[in-house]
């Protein structure tokens, strides 16, 4: 037999019988729970949301189990830290920050806008939005100009992510004047002074992001959780623009499958390929000329309106000579 209180706990007394909600209150928000009280953390666990959050993750993204498994040790450590507080343990607040490494379109964004939402439900956040910035939106190009504008930057991300992409731009070693130190020195303080209502997550290359750690100890000291982000794989991809096309309402024929897939394929090896960010250009061309072809053919039903078809991923010339025009394209 479980209760649930108001905070979302489910107390249990072994030994005792089962309250109910007449003959004994629900414990208000701030209420020591007694020693002798067990929490039924699935419970308080479904009630926050965490799993739904968890479920659209793992649903909406393809892929990508390094860090949906992290995430969900994440909220289990939120989870345990929440109910031990109930218990009247105190300890400091675990220690948010994180790092997001992988190249460009591998979903930094897109889990940081989950991860936001996901301690919202936790209570660790107040707001639970996202701010994405880069270096423009945190350094001035004169003396003085730099402060106000990461204040600024501070100030609207506060009880929510603030997440800096490509971070190492911040920093320029070769410019010891540079006004990213300040930026640094000020993201430093705040991710020390206001931890109970900012997360900060620096994103970007692996390898850079590595260098720009080494070069800021105190940064790097102060970033918890570390999250790497895998190129997606080609069959990755083509589940990803299934997605994307079936969101958009769409659908692909079966020949136009196997096309897409064939793209795919060269396009990983092409340059500036971005993964799941190239897969939705792809499809938001591929919606172009359906578009185009329709108009040009006069007429369309239902069916022909929702289908893509294989002349909507090529072009009017063979597919090897058209890749060479995909490059700069995404
Ligand atoms: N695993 C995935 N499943 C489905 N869609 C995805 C996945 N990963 C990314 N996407 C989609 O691809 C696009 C790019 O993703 P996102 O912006 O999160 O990548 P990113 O790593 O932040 O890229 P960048 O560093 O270039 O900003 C978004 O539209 C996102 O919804």
């Amino acid at each position: 037999m479980s209760e649930p209180g108001r905070s979302g706990f489910v107390m249990h007394r072994p030994g005792s019988p089962a309250a109910t909600a007449q003959d004994e209150p629900p414990p208000a928000e701030d209420a020591e729970l007694p020693g002798d009280a067990v929490v039924d953390l699935a419970e308080v666990r479904s009630r926050a949301g965490v799993g739904e959050v968890l479920a659209e993750l793992d649903r909406d993204l393809v892929g990508l189990a390094p860090v949906k498994r992290r995430v969900e040790e994440i909220a289990a450590l939120l989870l345990v830290d929440r109910t031990r507080e109930r218990f009247g343990i105190r300890a400091a607040r675990p220690n948010l920050h994180m790092s997001f490494t992988g190249n460009p379109g591998t979903g930094k964004t897109t889990v940081a806008l989950r991860m936001a939402e996901l301690l919202k439900r936790l209570g660790y956040l107040r707001r639970g939005h996202l701010v994405a910035v880069t270096r423009d939106d945190l350094v001035g190009q004169y003396v003085g100009h730099t402060a106000p504008k990461t204040a600024e930057v501070v100030k609207r991300a506060m009880g929510g992510v603030l997440f800096v992409d490509e971070a190492y731009y911040l920093y320029r070693a070769e410019n010891e004047r540079d006004y990213g130190q300040e930026a640094i020195e000020i993201l430093l303080q705040v991710m020390e002074n206001n931890r109970d209502d900012l997360v900060v997550v620096f994103a970007g290359y692996a390898d850079r992001m590595d260098d720009f750690f080494a070069s800021n100890p105190g940064l790097s000291s102060r970033v918890a959780h570390h999250l790497a982000f895998p190129d997606y794989t080609v069959a990755e991809l083509e589940r990803i623009g299934q997605l994307m096309v079936s969101a958009l309402g769409y659908e692909l024929s079966g020949a136009a499958r196997a096309v897409f897939r064939e793209y795919l394929e060269l396009r990983v090896r092409r340059p500036r390929f971005a993964n799941a960010r190239s897969v939705r250009n792809a499809v938001e061309r591929a919606r172009l000329r359906q578009a185009n072809r329709l108009v040009r053919e006069g007429a369309a039903d239902r069916a022909r309106l929702v289908r893509i078809e294989p002349e909507d991923f090529l072009a009017s010339t063979v597919f090897a000579d058209r890749m060479s025009t995909v490059e700069g394209t995404g």
